[in-house]
């Protein structure tokens, strides 16, 4: 199980966010991280994938703290994706998909039937099949970001770090990717946290919802975080107001 207690994020011993107690993500879960810009959520999503911009508390792995565990292993425990697309874009999709397999293959990087299964298996639920011999370089920037949430999923990691994944994708393609990425997290147990500033389509999907609230990290479950129209708190606006999960346009501001 994946444990935030007590963690205080933050650059240069100045934190930004905090959590009280302690909060665990179990296993199969869909889970939507919300906040407003600058909160911390991209902080806290590398501080839980490698213990980085933790200045108090821990982050913590089925017992053991996340900075100790040899990246080698962790890796086949936590995958990232972030928004940082810094990566060589002369490869193609499939070999981008077969290189993120390192955990599990030899020295050589030679694949196993096993490996190839687990690359096709997302390539086909993740409509890439037309993308998979293209060079990264020439790829649209929401063809791009489905190959590197495949990238992040071929690791078949139990716990799965998405920042902003629906970043670059039409209106279709984000509501397509968040049901699949839920129906992934149950059909293969999977538990994955993912920010967002699609609100209103990741709280009608999320099981659970982390928050940021004036510097508090909260959790809670989706039913519980609309009823109580905490999104009202999070995101007050003389030109919005909400309602189970949704917002209304106030246009008595026209
Ligand atoms: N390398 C850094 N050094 C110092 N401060 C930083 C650094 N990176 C981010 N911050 C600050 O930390 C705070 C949280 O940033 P973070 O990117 O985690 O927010 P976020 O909730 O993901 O925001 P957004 O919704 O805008 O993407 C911000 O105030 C930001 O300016």
């Amino acid at each position: 199980m994946l444990v935030l207690q007590d963690v205080h994020i933050g650059y240069e011993n100045e934190a930004i966010a905090r959590c009280v107690g302690h909060i665990a993500f179990a296993k199969a879960k869909f889970i939507a991280i919300i906040g407003a810009n600058g909160t911390g959520k991209s902080t806290l999503l590398r501080c839980m994938a490698s213990g980085e911009h933790l200045l108090k508390g821990s982050v913590s792995l089925n017992g053991k703290a996340i900075a100790q565990i040899p990246l080698e292993n962790l890796s086949k425990d936590i995958a990232i994706l972030t928004t940082d697309r810094a990566i060589s874009k002369s490869i193609t999709v499939m070999q981008l998909l077969e290189i993120s397999r390192a955990p599990y293959t030899n020295f050589l990087g030679r694949l196993t039937a096993e490996d190839e299964l687990v690359i096709h298996t997302v390539v086909a639920d993740f409509e890439l099949k037309d993308l998979q011999y293209r060079q990264l370089s020439t790829l649209s920037d929401g063809q791009l970001q489905r190959a590197l949430i495949a990238r992040a999923l071929v690791q078949q990691t139990d716990y799965i770090l998405m920042d902003e994944p629906t970043n670059h994708l039409d209106i279709h393609h984000k509501a397509e990717l968040l049901i699949k990425l839920k129906n992934h997290c149950k059909v293969h147990g999977k538990t994955i946290l993912f920010s967002t500033h699609e609100i209103a389509m990741a709280t009608s999907l999320a099981d659970q919802v982390l928050y940021f609230n004036e510097e508090y990290i909260r959790f809670k479950s989706a039913e519980e975080f609309k009823k109580k129209n905490i999104l009202q708190q999070l995101f007050p606006s003389p030109f919005l107001s909400w309602n189970d999960g949704q917002y209304t346009l106030k246009d008595s501001n026209l």
